[in-house]
């Protein structure tokens, strides 16, 4: 590249940053202006009042009041309009496009030319920048010198060719490299950013997101998305291009509050918070499943858990079967076994327990259990308006109103000027007073034990689920309600339980008001169980689902397989996509991990070489002191460094190493904690989907053994693919059953 044309086109760079200024400048003084207005209008507000004078005047302000609560949610819409769009120009200012194609109709030979940026730019009628998300800048990525590229432009296909691509790299204003591509040279600025360190804050993939991955993020048509592939391939990072692709291409139907995100845990959620952001959208609510739920049944703690705590019966609690239980028992619910408490008055029952069973037994009802609950509500609202009657002359009542303050019976009295009528209005007040706490419970359904009923249900499970098949044995079950009980008590649940709870919850109390989310997208599908996503389906049936997800990785063993999944999603159509190409580990990480992979068609294509992983054994006397040197190097170059053991238990083995060798770390043991140190210790449950430019793969054999058969590969494969750059394996002792099956020219032992 001559540097003639550096220069220009750092001339053309230098004019489209002064026009962002430009508009930057202008927005900011529209911005004032508007927060100015927005505060007046806030000030104003506070000082409305409705006029309840008569009702004439009353519909009046109030009416006026709607008008200026619409009013000011515009003026404040409007404002987060202008501040979304000022951040976007912020980060242009310093990197304004990243990409030049150059390019013709097939049809039509006129030379067009487009520069491609994180947002769009016009001065006047030039589009200066083109946003990534436009039509046109796929040919960013899909195309290659000399290459047709069909691209569909409004409602029709159009061909083009490609006659340049230019990638440009940029510090603050400057362009520091640039590179025109072609199909031999591949990608030179991907290779760059792989090589590059690992970070606590994933960052937007736009000016590298490959072909196939392009593809995925653009396909918008079906109503359900899965993108499987290995360790690293950029699920997440296709997941997160795709919702901001999502939030452009639809932006007049679709807006980011009704997109919602899973991730697999909250430091996870930490490390992916930024992505959106730096893309200009806000507002994509994400949540981890636990989070969730526990919101939905705040009444409880989640007892925390981790990998190999996972035992037969949350597998059965995690099943399509529990489900399919859940329905039926709920059915059943319809005709019995529901369990009521009586309605009381203090120590006074009004309405037994008895009696609504009877009521309820009385209604004929096709709907579902939550609608014949609701119109048991509506039946004991109306016994409670008769008792409210009968009771206005019990005897408790003459007691009240005895303690009735005399001011209180002197303002009655002003009011009505009659004795009699004074003393009505004394005794439903009192009676009023006295029902209204008891008709909100009713309203609520708090007749119902629902507690109580979660356990029936859960001792019910023998009678709707044939356990042996799960090799569990009637007694066993048995003992494992007593303790689910015992923790209830101590106002405990699992997960497993705090979910079918509210599923049961939400079988007897109807959907309650849910969010109509358009999207709900899940990263790390392997880590939900049949369970969860049912709950999911149930609770946004016209959702479109977005999910990603690898089985090697499936380290909690939720036996989530993608046949129950189209199930789940009650066969509607699930466009299959599938990564190899691994963009985060070497190739010698990935063929090492490659052994510990189940699925035979999932092999890493990793594009990025280095050292082989090297494994250390702990009984070696120059143990420590190797380990140590070896590391000091990493932390010398600033590499991030995460020791990964299989469970929270395996950080024992760890700390004292670290705390010896005096470096500054953290020991990650919760998913409440935040990442910021540049050596981490945690387990592998917390470090799903994260990556460290070095791991330190820790875990004695007896570790391993704790730990169920099944679920071993996968820990070590979601371990080891952790790493980017360099792997270490820590084993007890030179006859570890870690390496064994694996082939000894895939590692070098130190
Ligand atoms: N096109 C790309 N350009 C630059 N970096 C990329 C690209 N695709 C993926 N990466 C990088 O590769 C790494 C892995 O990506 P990501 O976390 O999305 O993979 P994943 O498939 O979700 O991995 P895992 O299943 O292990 O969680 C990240 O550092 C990401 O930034």
């Amino acid at each position: 590249m001559n540097n003639e044309s550096i220069q220009q086109e750092q001339e053309r760079m230098d004019y489209v940053i002064s026009v962002i200024t430009e508009e930057a400048d202008r927005l900011k003084s529209e911005y004032s202006s508007k927060l100015e207005i927005q505060k007046q209008l806030l000030k104003q507000s506070s000082q409305i009042r409705i006029n309840n004078s008569s009702n004439e005047a009353m519909w009046e302000s109030s009416g006026e009041l709607r008008e200026f609560e619409q009013n000011l949610t515009i003026k404040s819409n409007e404002l987060t309009q202008v501040q979304n769009r000022r951040t976007i120009l912020e980060k242009m200012q310093e990197d304004p496009y990243f990409g030049r194609i150059d390019y013709h109709n097939v049809t039509d030979p006129e030379a067009e030319q487009i520069y491609v940026g994180i947002g769009s730019l016009f001065d006047n009628n030039d589009n200066l920048v083109v946003d990534w998300r436009a039509p046109i800048s796929s040919l960013y990525y899909e195309g290659n010198v000399g290459d047709q590229v069909k691209l569909k432009i409004g409602d029709r296909f159009q061909a083009f060719e490609v006659d340049l691509k230019r990638q440009f790299r940029v510090k603050n204003g400057e362009i520091v490299g640039m590179i025109d591509t072609d199909n031999v040279m591949g990608d030179p600025y991907l290779m760059e950013v792989l090589e590059g360190g690992s970070s606590n804050q994933m960052g937007p993939v736009v000016a590298t997101l490959q072909k196939e991955q392009n593809r995925i993020v653009r396909d918008t048509l079906p109503r359900n998305v899965l993108i499987q592939g290995v360790a690293g391939s950029g699920k997440t990072v296709v997941m997160m291009q795709k919702i901001a692709y999502l939030l452009y291409a639809f932006r007049a139907h679709l807006k980011a509050d009704e997109i919602l995100l899973f991730s697999p845990n909250r430091i996870f959620q930490a490390y992916i918070s930024q992505v959106l952001p730096s893309l200009g959208e806000w507002d994509v609510e994400g949540n981890t499943f636990s989070q969730f739920i526990q919101h939905r049944v705040s009444n409880y703690d989640m007892i925390p858990s981790d990998i190999g705590e996972n035992n037969k019966f949350s597998t059965v609690k995690g099943s399509s079967q529990y489900y399919d239980a859940l329905e039926r028992y709920s059915r059943l619910l319809k005709k019995k076994y529901l369990l009521f408490r009586d309605i009381k008055r203090e120590d006074e029952v009004l309405i037994s327990k008895e009696e609504i069973q009877q009521m309820f037994k009385r209604i004929d009802s096709k709907g579902s259990l939550a609608a014949k609950l609701d119109i048991l509500r509506s039946m004991l609202m109306q016994r409670l308006d008769e008792l409210k009657i009968i009771h206005l002359s019990a005897d408790w009542v003459d007691d009240a109103l005895q303690h009735y303050g005399t001011d209180h019976i002197h303002q009655f009295e002003r009011q009505t000027h009659d004795i009699v009528k004074m003393e009505g209005y004394l005794r439903k007040q009192v009676v009023g007073d006295a029902f209204r706490i008891i008709e909100r419970r009713v309203n609520s359904q708090g007749h119902i034990r629902y507690i109580a009923q979660y356990l029936h249900f859960l001792r019910s499970i023998p009678q709707l689920i044939d356990l042996s098949s799960f090799g569990i044995t009637t007694e066993e079950w048995a003992s494992h309600v007593e303790v689910v009980l015992k923790d209830m008590k101590k106002n405990r649940l699992s997960l497993y339980d705090m979910t079918g709870y509210y599923a049961l919850l939400l079988q007897m109390k109807g959907m309650m008001t849910q969010k109509a989310y358009q999207y709900i997208c899940i990263d790390e599908i392997q880590d939900f169980t049949p369970f969860q996503l049912r709950l999911l389906k149930k609770l946004y049936p016209r959702a479109r689902y977005i999910m990603a997800g690898d089985l090697n990785q499936n380290i909690w063993q939720n036996n989530l397989d993608y046949k129950e999944l189209e199930r789940i999603l009650e066969e509607e159509e699930i466009s299959r996509h599938l990564l190899l190409t691994s963009y985060r580990s070497t190739q010698e990480i990935m063929a090492f991990a490659d052994q510990y992979a189940l699925l035979e068609d999932h092999r890493a294509q990793p594009i990025r070489s280095r050292k082989k992983p090297e494994v250390l054994h702990q009984s070696h006397t120059h143990f420590d002191e190797t380990l140590k040197s070896r590391l000091a190097e990493h932390i010398g170059k600033g590499e991030r460094v995460a020791f990964l053991t299989p469970t929270a238990v395996g950080l024992n083995e760890v700390k004292p190493f670290l705390e010896s060798w005096g470096v500054d770390h953290q020991v990650i043991s919760s998913d409440d904690s935040i990442m910021n140190k540049q050596v981490v210790a945690m387990p592998i449950g917390l470090a799903k989907g994260l990556e460290f430019d070095v791991v330190v793969a820790c875990g004695t054999d007896a570790i391993l053994a704790s730990l169920p058969n099944d679920g071993r590969q996968q820990i070590w494969y979601t371990i080891f693919s952790r790493a980017m750059h360099q792997l270490y394996i820590v084993t007890t002792d030179e006859q570890t059953a870690l390496l064994k099956g694996t082939n000894p020219s895939s590692y070098e032992v130190l």
